[in-house]
């Protein structure tokens, strides 16, 4: 296991476990890893599993098999040759073992990819037909209700049925899936359910995560960027303009891609002082990219909703209902997407995300009131044109937000404008950059209120900010609509994160079953949907012998499917909440990750 998944399922099951960890003593200017994260990630290295199920496979098998390799050259005289291949082979079968999900019998897992509160991926191969490799995404069908948790460790438990809302969850983001077909979309393959387990079967990505590529470049060139930024705009402007669907969670980690092979460059340039840490790129190729970055393909789905149907051409929900407020609602509905993939690209371009602060409350006012800025010296090479399109998009009023189709027309995507270097001549000349640095970091210390340098995990910061933004502008969505007759269901779809907190613990009947039922259509309709597709509903039924499976981690055992970021808000409300009434001395710990770390240690020393 890599160290960045180390991290990550580190990351996503002891959210709350570092929440009470915090180290307080780190201030804004720390740019040391902090000790929590550390311990924690070493303790992962040595081979304590965080996974429920696999835990029992690979991960004790494989931890098995490691004390033989330390004494490897005494075993080998003991052993003979045959035995040696024996050994060899179990252990290659030892740690390809996966949990045997009924239903599956299809496909041979080879590897875990990621995991999500309630899901894990895997590759897998086909053992049957011809589709070759896939990514399978298996989603466990837990009884969240807290009631049942300790149950779960007990051996007579029998599962029950998944809440129906979580139901009308999952099925609502394959059938979203399944009516989408685009280069820069993952497919959906099939998708099948056993008693307890939903499994979705999607196009491999194998490059995996975008993410990790901004770590491990630190920061994409331009061009790069551009090459990533307009491919996510394709795919978003299809979503749009042709399927009526907003995506509602664009992020570096739901970003995919297909790697492609290193081209070293033709002209090396000299580093810049302060870049020693930015990794070749190599030659960038247009139309096939650079340092590694091929095809991007966008994946999950979990949080998208429809907002016009195709079929009778109006907007969900309002059939016939074509007012004003309903086409200004489907605006801002895809204006958050275009939110979304301004903060993807600032944060390609440079390597940190554009609104952080350690404190939440403070966080959540800067995503509000788009605090933001390009802040030198990282951003002194970046050219304005880039910087003009983000503007235009990390803009709050989402009237003048830009729409995909005036993304797509800028100056900066269609390579229009004056190159980086012909600006910085320009602006050297007349010092129009320097100025307007200057002014936006006036006072020494607020520098470093925009973004703290020191260590923060990006992942958390997004999911924080992006459901900042949504609440925000779902809230000024409600007061424009929210008291004219006929809207009502419109805005009942549109549920705010205020609704979807306080809805988490609910049944059947809470806004998640409201949510789901009405788009784009009732759950049962929805089943009768898929149905009516080629898509497989193959309900396995009998024992489960992975039924005595561990229960979800305790940080996530109340939530259910498809709740993540509204749970990150739970969880972040939580805290400023526990903050105010510890009067001002909690701050969230967004530790764990690397991106402002390793930017942050050089330039800071640039900026003081
Ligand atoms: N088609 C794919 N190809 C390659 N990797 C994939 C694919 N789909 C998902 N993954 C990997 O699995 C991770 C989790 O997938 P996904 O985001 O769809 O699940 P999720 O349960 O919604 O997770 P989360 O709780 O993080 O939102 C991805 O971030 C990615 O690393």
């Amino acid at each position: 296991m890599s160290t960045i998944q180390q991290l990550k399922n580190f990351i996503r099951h002891g959210k709350q476990a570092r929440a009470a960890n915090d180290d307080s003593t780190r201030t804004k200017h720390d740019h040391s890893p902090p000790n929590n994260h550390q311990s924690a990630a070493t303790k992962m290295a040595s081979g304590a599993s965080s996974d429920p199920e696999v835990g029992h496979s690979s991960g004790h098998q494989h931890h098995g098999h490691d004390a033989p390799h330390a004494d490897e050259h005494k075993a080998k005289k003991r052993v003979p040759d045959d035995n040696i291949a024996r050994l060899v082979a179990e252990e290659n079968a030892s740690r390809s073992k996966f949990p045997r999900y009924p239903g599956l019998e299809r496909w041979e897992l080879v590897e875990k990819m990621g995991d999500g509160a309630f899901s894990n991926v895997y590759r897998a191969r086909d053992l049957e037909g011809n589709a070759g490799e896939v990514a399978i995404k298996v989603v466990r069908k837990y009884e969240m209700n807290s009631q049942q948790g300790n149950k779960h460790l007990h051996p007579d438990f029998k599962p029950k049925a998944p809440k129906a809302a979580e139901r009308a969850n999952i099925l609502k983001e394959v059938q979203i899936m399944k009516t989408l077909d685009h280069p820069n979309i993952i497919r959906l393959i099939d998708f099948a359910e056993s008693r307890q387990y939903y499994y979705i079967i999607l196009e491999l990505a194998p490059g995996g995560e975008l993410f990790h590529q901004i770590v491990r470049l630190t920061y994409f060139s331009e061009d790069l960027s551009r090459h990533v930024i307009v491919q996510v705009a394709k795919a978003l402007e299809y979503l749009h303009e042709e399927r009526g669907t907003v995506h509602r969670d664009i992020k570096p980690e739901n970003i995919l891609f297909y790697p492609i092979p290193f081209t070293p460059t033709k002209n090396p340039m000299p580093k810049q002082p302060g870049d020693e840490d930015k990794v070749d790129e190599g030659e960038f190729i247009k139309g096939v990219g650079a340092g590694g970055i091929g095809q991007i393909k966008i994946a999950d789905f979990g949080l998208s909703k429809i907002v016009w149907d195709n079929q009778t051409m109006t907007p969900c929900g309002t059939v016939g209902y074509t007012a004003p407020e309903i086409v200004k609602d489907e605006r801002y509905s895809k204006s958050v997407d275009m939110w979304a993939l301004g903060c993807v690209l600032y944060t390609l371009l440079c390597g940190f995300p554009p609104f952080y602060d350690e404190s939440i409350e403070v966080l959540t006012e800067k995503v509000a009131k788009g605090q933001f800025t390009f802040l030198s010296p990282w951003w002194d090479d970046i050219s304005q044109s880039a910087q003009d399109l983000i503007s235009h998009l990390l803009c709050v009023d989402p009237e003048k937000r830009f729409t995909i189709r005036e993304f797509l027309a800028h100056p900066w995507i269609n390579e229009s404008g004056p190159t980086p270097r012909e600006e910085k001549r320009a602006l050297d000349s007349d010092g129009v950059l320097r100025a307007f640095d200057a002014s936006k970091l006036a006072d020494g210390d607020k520098r470093y209120d925009f973004r703290s340098p020191g260590a923060v995990n990006l992942r958390e910061v997004f999911d924080v900010g992006y459901a900042v933004h949504r609440q925000e502008e779902e809230g000024k969505r409600r007061k424009q609509v929210g008291n004219k007759a006929g809207v009502s269901r419109l805005v009942d779809v549109d549920a705010t994160l205020e609704e979807e907190d306080t809805s988490m613990d609910d049944d059947d009947s809470g806004e998640y079953g409201r949510k789901a039922a009405a788009v784009p259509g009732s759950t049962q309709q929805l089943e009768q949907g898929m149905r009516n597709t080629h898509i497989k509903d193959q309900e396995v039924r009998g024992r489960d012998p992975s039924r005595k499976a561990h229960p979800p981690p305790a940080a996530v055992e109340q939530k259910g499917y498809g709740q993540h970021s509204a749970q990150i808000t739970a969880a972040a409300r939580q805290q400023v909440r526990e903050r105010n009434r510890q009067k001002g001395a909690f701050e969230l710990n967004l530790d764990g990750a690397t991106l402002l770390g390793r930017r942050g240690a050089k330039p800071a020393a640039r900026v003081a």
